[in-house]
């Protein structure tokens, strides 16, 4: 399969090496100083895009690779509050698609099961008040994570007496912090770290007054992520629309 490449940084320099390794030909790389490259006939050649940028820049390289007529998956997060629906309904009505996930490991995706289920109990258990924490490396530019976002969407799914997540603590990589976890009952605290070069750690924190019941997933490398893009490419290049890891994983769908 031809693949594209939007950014060259952490993510892009290592899905270009295990796509190659599963026989890809990465027909294109384009990053900050070659924007007219999406224009190109080696572009316009790809089966498939994979895009990993930043939330500043990522809905623009979305419309750009839309009109080139190319597929993409992208895991930039941050941008989907205010560019989402727009972009759920060009892929849904409009004929374009993108594969779009907060995280492309096969590990949170069972995560995340494992939160809707443990959820859908604590919804018949008012004496537990749920938190969320994330912790990851001093360059990540969004807070929470797009990772807790969709975590805590599982849980607003789930559990009556919360109806909406709130930003919590945030300690930055100079040690300060800003923000509280106090709120009032409905909302859903997160919490979010940035110290050292951390991959990825979540963990869903239910408390009562007597105990704790927690879940974490914690990234040991990008490794997850990477083959995860690398599959949801392999899947888009023969499916439509808007698609995520439910349709990658079926065994997601309860
Ligand atoms: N869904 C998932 O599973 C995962 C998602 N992510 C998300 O993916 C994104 C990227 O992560 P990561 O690779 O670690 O970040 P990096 O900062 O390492 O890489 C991003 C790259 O994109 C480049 N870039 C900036 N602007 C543009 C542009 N307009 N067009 C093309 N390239 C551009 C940057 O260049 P320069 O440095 O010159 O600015 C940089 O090389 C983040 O949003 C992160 O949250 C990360 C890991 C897993
Ligand atoms: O920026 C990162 O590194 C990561 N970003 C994603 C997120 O925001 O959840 C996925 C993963 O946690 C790594």
């Amino acid at each position: 399969m031809k693949i594209a490449l939007i950014g060259y940084g952490k993510m892009g320099k290592e899905i270009e090496k295990v796509a190659r390794s599963r026989g890809h030909e990465i027909v294109c790389i384009i990053d900050i100083n070659n924007q007219d490259d999406f224009e190109s006939e080696a572009f316009k050649s790809a089966d498939v895009a994979i895009e990993f940028t930043n939330p500043m820049v990522a809905y623009s390289n979305y419309m750009k690779t839309f009109k080139a007529g190319v597929k993409l998956v992208s895991g930039s997060t941050g941008w989907m509050a205010e560019h989402g629906e727009e972009i759920k309904k060009l892929c849904t009505e409009g004929g374009k698609t993108l594969f779009w996930s907060s995280n492309f490991s096969l590990g949170v995706s069972i995560f995340s099961a494992l939160n809707k289920y443990l959820a859908k109990i604590m919804n018949q258990f008012p004496a537990y008040d749920v938190t969320m924490s994330e912790t990851h490396h001093i360059h990540k530019l969004d807070a929470p994570s797009g990772t807790a976002i969709t975590l805590a969407e599982g849980i607003l799914e789930k559990i009556d007496r919360k109806d909406k997540w709130v930003k919590g603590t945030f300690l930055a990589p100079d040690g300060t912090i800003s923000g509280t976890n106090d709120c009032a009952p409905n909302e859903l605290p997160i919490s979010s770290i940035r110290e050292g070069e951390v991959f990825g750690l979540h963990t869903i924190r239910y408390e009562s007054d007597v105990d704790t019941i927690s879940i974490t997933h914690d990234a040991k490398s990008r490794g997850g992520f990477v083959l995860g893009a690398v599959l949801a490419a392999e899947y888009t290049a023969t499916h439509e629309g808007f698609l995520g890891m439910s349709d990658l994983f079926p065994f997601l769908n309860d």
